[in-house]
Order: C-alpha cells, then sequence, then structure tokens
C-alpha cells in the first residue's frame, strides 16, 4: 500500500451505540487508535434485548484506556438519544459522529410476530436512531460538520424468512438516511449507510460455520470508520461490505412504460396488462439521484404524451458490429460471396449494414407494445392470430455501424377485411441527436379478427403496393434458405414462436414452423442490392413488400426483378411450389450503378 499518512480522528468526539461486543466494538477500538474520543454506548442487554449491565461497556472503555486511548460509558438506551449524546457533551464538550449500531432481534414468523416484537426491533433500530440522530444533528449543525452512519442489513433490503420486524426496521433505516443525508448537507453533515453482514451474537447460529468464522466484525470496522472520515465526501452513499470486502449499493428504476392510450383516455387494467412486459423490463434501467429526477422524467412523459404525438409509444434500440453481422447471416450473407464481406466482417474498408436491418427497430416496438391489440376491438390480437402482411421502409439519412437509436410508433391505420383485419403501423427511429434515421410502416394482418364493422380501404399515406411490369423479368436471381434460416434470424429479435416451435405453429393453422416475413424481405432487398447497386448500401432508399404467402425455412427463393429507373420492381416465388410470396413489391434506389 501507500505510504499515505494516517487517517486520524484527533480532536474528533464519536458515539457509537451498541459498542460493547461485536461491530460497535470494532469501531469504537479503530476510532479510538486514531485518536477519536469515544462514547461507548450499551444497555448491556441481551441480543433479543432483555436484561441491562454496565460491564459489556466498561469492558471495551478500559480496553480502549489501557492502549491508551479516550473513552466513556454510556448505559443509557438508545431510545433515550438525548441523554446518550448528553454523555458526550458532558465527557467531550461536542459531537462529530455518531455510528447507529445498536441493535436487537426478536426473530419470528409474520404469524407469529407479537406486537411486542414488533415494536421492541422497531424502537432499538430505527426509533433509537432516529432519537440519537435527532440529538446530535443541532451539535453537528452548529459546528458545520458531522459524520452519521445508519446500519441497515441485508435483510432488509432482500428480506428474510422470519424477520420482518428486524427488516421493515433495517429498510426504514436506509429511508431515514436517505433524508438526514439531504437535511445535513448543506451543513456538511454526511449521513451513510452500512450494510454488514458480520459474525456477532445476532447473526450466531444464522449464518453457516464456515462463512460465520471468516465474517469477522474487524474486517468491516475500516470501512464504517473511513465513512466518518472527514476526507470521505460520501452522502447518502449505501455501502454494503464483509469479510474484508465492500461494495456500494444503488437503488435503479427501469425504463417504465405509458399504461395509458393517450393523454385524454384513462389507464385500464388490460393497458396495463398489455404493457406489463415493459414495466417489468430492466434492462434499460438507471440509478434515479433525486426526488427531483425522478418526478422531472415523470414530467418528461407527460410532456410528450401531451406534444402532438399523443398516441406515439416510445421504444429504444441499440445496435453494433455483432447485430449488423448477426442480421446479415439470418437473410443469408456469406463469405463464400466476396461482395458479402463488408456485411460481415467490421474491419472490412467498407463495412455497412445492410440497409434492411433497420426494419428492427420497428418491428421491435410493434411487437413489445399494446399497439395493434389495443387498435381492435376486444383485444383480439396476439402472436397465434398474427401475420406480417406488408412493409415499408425508408431510409432518411446517413446510417451508422453502431448507435441506440429512440423509436417512436403509432397506429396509423386500421381495416375491416372480413377474414381478418389489417393494422397498420408506422414507426420513425431518430439517432442520439435527434437525427430522423429512418421510417417503417408496416401492415399486421389478424386473422380472424375482421367483421367489427370497420371500413375496408387504406387511409391516404398508407404506402401503396406497384404492380410489376407486365414482361419478363429483367433479372432473377436464386437464394436457398437453411432449414435453420429461422432458428438463426430470430436471433436479430423476432422471437416469435411461430417461426421455430411446431406446437405454436399448428396452434396458428400451420403445419410446421414458418420463415420469418422480414427474412424474406431481407433476400430480397440482398438480389436488388446485388444485382443494381454493387451491394452498396448507400445507394437504398426504400422498399415495400407484400407478404402473400408463407415461405418455409429450406425453401429457395426465386426473386424476379424489373429495372424502372431508380425502381426495381419485385417478386419472390418459392421454387420448390411455385407459389408467389412476396407481391407488388418495389426497391427505390437513390440512383442504379448496374447496366442491364
Ligand atoms: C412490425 C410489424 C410486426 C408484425 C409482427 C409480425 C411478427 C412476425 O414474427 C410474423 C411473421 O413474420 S409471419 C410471416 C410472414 N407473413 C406471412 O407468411 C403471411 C403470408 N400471407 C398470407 O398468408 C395471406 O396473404 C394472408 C393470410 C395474410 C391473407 O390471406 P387471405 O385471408 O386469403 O386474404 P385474401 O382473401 O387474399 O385478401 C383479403 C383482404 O386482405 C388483403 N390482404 C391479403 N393479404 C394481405 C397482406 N399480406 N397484407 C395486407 N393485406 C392483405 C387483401 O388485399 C384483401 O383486401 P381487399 O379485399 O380490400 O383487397
Amino acid at each position: 500500500m501507500s505510504s499515505a499518512a494516517k487517517l486520524r480522528f484527533d480532536g474528533r468526539v464519536a458515539i457509537v451505540t451498541g459498542a460493547g461486543a461485536g461491530l460497535g466494538r470494532e469501531y469504537a477500538l479503530l476510532l479510538a487508535s486514531r485518536g477519536a474520543k469515544v462514547v461507548v454506548n450499551d444497555l448491556g442487554g441481551s441480543h433479543v434485548g432483555e436484561g441491562a449491565s454496565q460491564r459489556a461497556a466498561d469492558v471495551v472503555v478500559e480496553e480502549i484506556r489501557k492502549n491508551g486511548g479516550e473513552a466513556v460509558a454510556d448505559y443509557n438506551s438508545v431510545i433515550d438519544g438525548a441523554k446518550v449524546v448528553d454523555t458526550a457533551i458532558k465527557a467531550f464538550g461536542r459531537v462529530d459522529i455518531l455510528i447507529n449500531n445498536a441493535g436487537i432481534l426478536r426473530d419470528r414468523s409474520i404469524i407469529k410476530t407479537t406486537e411486542q416484537d414488533w415494536n421492541l426491533v422497531l424502537d432499538v433500530h430505527l426509533k433509537g436512531s432516529f432519537k440519537c440522530t435527532q440529538a446530535a444533528f443541532p451539535h453537528m449543525k452548529a459546528q458545520n460538520y458531522g459524520r452519521i452512519i445508519m446500519t441497515a442489513s441485508n435483510s432488509g433490503i432482500y428480506g428474510n424468512f422470519g424477520q420482518a420486524n428486524y427488516s421493515a426496521a433495517k429498510m426504514g433505516l436506509v429511508g431515514l438516511a436517505n433524508t438526514v443525508a439531504i437535511e445535513g448537507q448543506k451543513n456538511n453533515i454526511h449521513c451513510n449507510v452500512i450494510i454488514p453482514t458480520a459474525a456477532s451474537r445476532m447473526t450466531e447460529g444464522i449464518l453457516p460455520d464456515i462463512l460465520f468464522q471468516e465474517l469477522k466484525p474487524s474486517l468491516i470496522a475500516p470501512v464504517v470508520v473511513y465513512l466518518c472520515h472527514e476526507s470521505c465526501e460520501d452522502n447518502g452513499s449505501y455501502i454494503e461490505s464483509a469479510a474484508g470486502w465492500a461494495t456500494k449499493v444503488h437503488t435503479v428504476r427501469g425504463k417504465g412504460a405509458v399504461v395509458r392510450p393517450s393523454i385524454d383516455e384513462p389507464s385500464t387494467l388490460e393497458y396495463v396488462q398489455s404493457a406489463w412486459n415493459k414495466v417489468t423490463d430492466m434492462s434499460q434501467a438507471t440509478h434515479i439521484n433525486s426526488i427531483s429526477e425522478a418526478s422531472g422524467s415523470l414530467l418528461q412523459v407527460l410532456e410528450n404524451l401531451k406534444a402532438g404525438d399523443k398516441d406515439a409509444i416510445e421504444d429504444s434500440f441499440s445496435f453494433g458490429n455483432k447485430e449488423l453481422i448477426l442480421y446479415a447471416l439470418g437473410i443469408g450473407a456469406s463469405t463464400k460471396n466476396p461482395k458479402d464481406i463488408r456485411f460481415l466482417y467490421e474491419n472490412d474498408g467498407d463495412f455497412s449494414p445492410i440497409p434492411s436491418f433497420f426494419v428492427l427497430p420497428g418491428l421491435l416496438l410493434t411487437m413489445s407494445s399494446p399497439l395493434v391489440s389495443t387498435a381492435l376491438p376486444n383485444s383480439n390480437a396476439d402472436l397465434s392470430n398474427i401475420l406480417h402482411g406488408e412493409q415499408y421502409l425508408e431510409i432518411v439519412d446517413d446510417l451508422p455501424t453502431s448507435g441506440t437509436l429512440v423509436t417512436k410508433g403509432k397506429v396509423f391505420d386500421v381495416m375491416d377485411k372480413g377474414s381478418g383485419a389489417v393494422v397498420v403501423t408506422s414507426c420513425e427511429s431518430f439517432d442520439e441527436n435527434g437525427r430522423l434515421l429512418v421510417k417503417n410502416q408496416s401492415a399486421i394482418f389478424v386473422v380472424g379478427a375482421g367483421k367489427f364493422g370497420g371500413k375496408k380501404d387504406p387511409i391516404a399515406g398508407v404506402v401503396p403496393l406497384a404492380a410489376a411490369p407486365k414482361r419478363a423479368p429483367d433479372a432473377t436471381i436464386e437464394y436457398k434458405t437453411s432449414e435453420d434460416q429461422a432458428a438463426l434470424y430470430r436471433l436479430s429479435g423476432d422471437l416469435n414462436p411461430l417461426h421455430i416451435d411446431s406446437n405454436f405453429a399448428r396452434l396458428s393453422g400451420f403445419k410446421t414452423p414458418i420463415l420469418h416475413g422480414l427474412c424474406s424481405l431481407g433476400y430480397s432487398v440482398r438480389a436488388v442490392l446485388s444485382k443494381y447497386a454493387d451491394n452498396n448500401s448507400e445507394l437504398f432508399k426504400a422498399v415495400k413488400v407484400r407478404f402473400s404467402g408463407p415461405v418455409l425455412p429450406g425453401q429457395t427463393l426465386r426473386i424476379e426483378m424489373w429495372k424502372e429507373g431508380a425502381r426495381i420492381h419485385l417478386r419472390t416465388l418459392v421454387v420448390e411450389t411455385g407459389k408467389e410470396v412476396i407481391s407488388g413489391a418495389y426497391v427505390d434506389l437513390k440512383s442504379s450503378n448496374a447496366k442491364l
């Protein structure tokens, strides 16, 4: 270790409650050995809070004095916090440090916990810490300095069978510390929480023997005493420590989700249920630093709801090299084709995304939100009756190879087609600087959800299909998909069991799992890029397709293409059956550098 000067507490006065044994004793000994004058508080009762004896505190005081330190004993209950603090003032004239450590146990299952068990434990831990802190606070404020420790426990944070009273008291102390830290801040009074796991008379018989031996209170004392030093800037931290190890503990909050359709509509049970996956998703959880930060983000949610896009749902989508390459493999790009290397190897000079990758933010938002089900009467849509009907993707700006996109999506149109309903969603994805990168529009065919009395035709703005010219195709490419194509493609995010689970596929009316529509779209886009754009993604502008029939993994796709200026019309067939699976489709290029 470094030769830094030893951390000293000369001139400081510390109160350690429950210092007659265990952790408290270690704190008192260490503080005294570093120059602090210590009030060794201990009522001298048993660990279940029975009896009282001066002996426990006296023994520790004697030990400190024998080592050349200064200490006085205090035998008051911590519930009489003013008396405990008075001992310090009378003996040493001030109080700089308060370690709220005293505690008792009355372990019982919730059913057997008596009111007395509850009151005693809460009194000693929670009320005692409050009373001592309240009494010490004015002295600390007057001298513009103070260090306060609250002792919490993993039993509070995680719960522990048979410790309802103790767990409640210990979490109560976390709340108490949070507010004391805020109230003390401007007077240089810091309040932190220690979450110790130590072998003590309170944990004997609870912890396994082998662990019990290693959990020496003396290994936690330096962590707590450091928190009490003037050089430690932490305020409001929770520090867990055991066996010579310590860590900061944080509460985190998920990104959350709006659980009402719009600012003008109330929340309903069904809406909450449909958004529950997002409500409980912790993948983007962050730590909130203050109550104003917490309510500030709530205001932001309301602002977003009010601002024009009141029906929009927001989602974020992060990607990098790995996601781009996995997607490229999922739609059949191969190292066997030298021109595909740019889609498969991040160090290639031309490394770039296959543009159809950017259907994913819209797809994932649509699939993870209640957009489709809540668009229909009776919320009649779930994974067992939805099919991807149509897709439009437009690239608006230069595409990055990594980043986090914020996508805003909403229902754009709903149609009643008799045999089914068609829900059209529209999504816009923005980069970290708010730059609009891509637009997606998807039609979801909800089998069996028609005949609800809705309109049949699309509203303006639903991107129409375009019929191919009535001549033989200008170019044709065939790609054989693999038996495992859907198993590979799903790793890009669409985990719909329809594509891999035979039982689920049967439930949805298919003999075997079918390929993702967007996988067939990816193959079709690859064909156009390869034939008309020399695999240069930058030339791609937009694609529109209708999924007119299912594809099975392992089937061969034939993509027929017609060039009409910068528009490449296409249709895709399954070679083995001759059936058309993508119809009325086209890719718009910025320009085409291929000769026919
Ligand atoms: C981002 C979005 C996320 C979406 C979630 C998707 C999750 C994915 O995991 C799911 C998938 O990938 S599913 C796989 C890809 N899709 C398919 O395989 C569907 C193939 N298509 C079909 O089987 C039929 O077209 C079928 C069954 C769809 C329709 O066939 P029919 O019932 O026989 O209908 P038909 O009589 O031909 O026509 C009736 C009216 O419906 C319109 N229509 C037909 N196919 C459509 C389609 N694919 N999309 C949109 N509308 C369609 C017809 O135009 C007709 O309307 P109108 O009478 O007004 O002309």
